[in-house]
């Protein structure tokens, strides 16, 4: 029966006005009204984030919603008190009012909603303390009450599973409990707080911070024998931690000169080719700078104990591929600066720049297990890829010391380091335009390869081989690599994205690189890494934890706080996100093609573009940043 539900969604409605654009006028349903989910006839779910919602909630609309689980009106202009009867929502889940004008208190009722998991009142005005009711929700696991006025100190929660807090920019004071001492200083800004992870309190004695009382003269009241006994302590355990250190720099210096890699690249070995770093100059050290001739050296140094150039096989020439022609020789190569971009699976990349001026990232390979004769066949196979959203190979070189791959260097970097690299001042939050259109990049270069042949796969989609050009286009790159290594090189650190039914890294069926490209598409949406902490210590996977909260109903909760703001085209982020879901179902025969993608992609971006064009009078997106979460 939903005349109850529905009664009480029509109040709501008029308090929407003619915002009829997402509360559909001709539906009969409530369910089928933007913003509502229902489950078995009644109402589960009720999002209305950024629709200039404004004034005081009336008493009368929450009252029937009794079996509302999710209830987003953040980014509104709501004020006053939050309505009693919210109380009767009693299996409320998520509360996101953040983003509001609410005032006053927070209602004594709210503590009775015991399977409140996600609580979100950030920036609105609530005032008075911080209640020990908190401690009543068993399986609340984000808090946050910054931007408000609420005043006091923090009780001592015990809130055992939360792991998103924040109540900074109030007006608290006091020390910080113990029990969020770990926690990061951004949690607690803007206050009057103190002890970690801020500073410590003043009258805490030099030896430890207060834990968690709000009382710290009592803390000084230390007898002398604690003190000598603390003193004691400390002098043992930086002798300990001293003679620690002093063994372990022992080992390193012993290890240095075995090991072989960037950081144990030495003076003299850098200068075998009589090559100066260029890091040497502008550094004064080495940091990551130095030739790639230097480099290789120094790799064949390490090896074999004896100084041997690279070049020095006379026969030995970079293979290029194409039409390009020869634009520069093995020497050329050698005598560039190099940079290191990254260590990967398959070894380690570097930025080469040639006298000539011409800019190239050189893969130099690790572990490759097979012959010369089938090296130079496979790599002929990558090498003749030709595609407009993959990063060409232009050239190789072969030889049974070195093994390096010469790709055009893409400037933007990579999609990885675009979603998890800095978040700060300069960088601009990547939007759903150049998402999707990364996505779609990314999906034509697969498409591309899964047209060469039935067993033409990838074999390693992920973010940090989507790499980007100056306009944001993207081009897959690390095609192929996979049947070049040995199994020792097998990549772990796909862990995330590795389809389940794979078991060797080198027989990726189609099928696993679509499943790798949904947990591709599913951090694209998130912005989280499918190696993320939080995802760990729940101990899912990135598909099983969107998987959830879709099951749970709060499917625009998944996004990208960066992409919250574009709440024109959320339907065609629900669909790719589906996509995603699809892609990376649990059997490979669930999975669409990489055809099929690329079409579905195609048309959400056609109608993605079609809503940006359209004229949305009611659609309020001028919210900062910070009120988005
Ligand atoms: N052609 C290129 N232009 C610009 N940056 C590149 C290029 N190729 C690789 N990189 C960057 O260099 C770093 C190392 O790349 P590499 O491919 O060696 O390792 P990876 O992508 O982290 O792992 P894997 O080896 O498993 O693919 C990555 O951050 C990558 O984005």
């Amino acid at each position: 029966d939903l005349s109850a539900d529905r009664a009480a969604l029509l109040d709501l409605r008029q308090l929407l006005g003619g915002r009829t654009r997402l509360w559909n006028a001709t539906a009969t349903s409530p369910c089928n009204w933007a913003g509502v989910t229902c489950e078995q006839g009644r109402v589960v779910a009720l999002r209305l984030p950024g629709v200039a919602l404004s004034g005081e909630l009336p008493t009368g609309i929450f009252g029937n919603l009794t079996q509302l689980r999710t209830l987003s009106l953040r980014l509104n202009a709501l004020t006053g008190q939050l309505p009693s009867d919210l109380a009767s929502c009693t299996g409320l889940r998520n509360l996101y009012l953040h983003g509001n004008l609410f005032s006053g208190e927070i209602p004594e009722f709210l503590f009775g909603m015991k399977d409140l998991v996600r609580i979100n009142l950030a920036n609105n005005n609530f005032t008075g303390e911080i209640s020990i009711g908190f401690d009543k929700f068993p399986r609340l696991k984000t808090l946050y009450l910054e931007n408000n006025r609420l005043s006091g100190s923090i009780p001592s929660l015990k809130v055992p599973k939360v792991i998103q807090f924040n109540v900074s920019n109030n007006m608290l004071n006091g020390s910080i409990p113990e029990r969020f001492q770990r926690l990061d200083s951004s949690s607690f800004l803007g206050n009057s707080l103190c002890g970690k992870p801020l500073e410590g309190c003043a009258g805490e004695t030099a030896n430890g911070p207060s834990t968690g009382g709000v009382e710290p003269k009592k803390k000084n009241k230390l007898s002398g024998g604690a003190i000598a006994g603390i003193v004691i302590g400390s002098v043992v355990g930086l002798i300990f931690i001293l003679l620690i250190l002093f063994f372990l720099c022992q080992k390193k210096g012993n290890k240095k000169s075995r090991s072989i890699g960037i950081a144990s690249i030495k003076h003299e070995e850098l200068q075998i080719l009589g090559e100066k770093p260029a890091g040497e100059v502008e550094n004064g050290g080495y940091e990551n700078r130095f030739s790639v001739a230097a480099a290789a050296a120094a790799t064949t140094v390490n090896r074999k104990g004896e100084a041997a150039a690279a070049s020095n096989g006379g026969a030995k020439k970079l293979v290029f591929f194409g039409n390009g022609g020869r634009v520069f020789d093995l020497e050329d190569l050698l005598r560039a600066s190099a940079e290191v971009l990254g260590k990967g699976t398959f070894g380690t990349a570097y930025k080469a720049g040639l006298e000539m001026g011409t800019v190239v990232a050189v893969k130099r390979l690790k572990d490759v297990a097979i012959s010369e004769k089938e090296f130079r066949e496979k790599i002929e196979g990558v090498g003749s890829m030709d595609h407009e959203n993959l990063v060409p190979l232009r050239a190789y070189y072969y030889s049974s010391d070195e093994k390096l791959l010469v790709y055009d260097y893409m400037v933007m970097g990579s999609l990885s380091a675009l979603l998890h690299g800095s978040k700060g001042a300069g960088r601009s939050p990547l939007n759903w335009e150049t998402r999707s259109s990364i996505a779609l990049g990314a999906a034509r270069g697969v498409e591309y390869l899964h047209s060469q042949g039935p067993n033409i796969s990838h074999g390693n989609i992920k973010s940090s081989n989507i790499l980007l050009t100056e306009s944001y286009e993207a081009r897959v790159s690390d095609f192929g690599l996979v049947h070049l290594v040995g199994p020792s090189s097998t990549p772990n650190r796909v862990a995330g994205y590795r389809a389940p039914e794979v078991t060797d890294a080198r027989k990726v069926s189609q099928k696993a690189d679509v499943y790798s490209f949904g947990v591709l598409l599913l951090e694209l949406l998130t912005g989280k890494a499918p190696t993320h902490a939080l995802l760990n210590d729940e101990g899912v996977d990135l598909p099983r934890w969107v998987q959830s909260i879709v099951r749970e109903e709060w499917t625009s909760e998944v996004f990208d706080l960066e992409l919250l703001r574009y709440q024109n085209v959320e339907e065609e982020m629900v669909q790719l996100l589906q996509l995603a879901i699809d892609c990376a179902a649990q059997h490979p025969d669930n999975r669409p093609s990489m055809p099929e993608v690329t079409r579905q992609i195609e048309e959400l971006c056609r109608s993605s573009r079609r809503e940006e064009h359209d004229p949305q009078p009611e659609v309020v997106n001028d919210v900062d940043d910070n009120s988005s979460r």
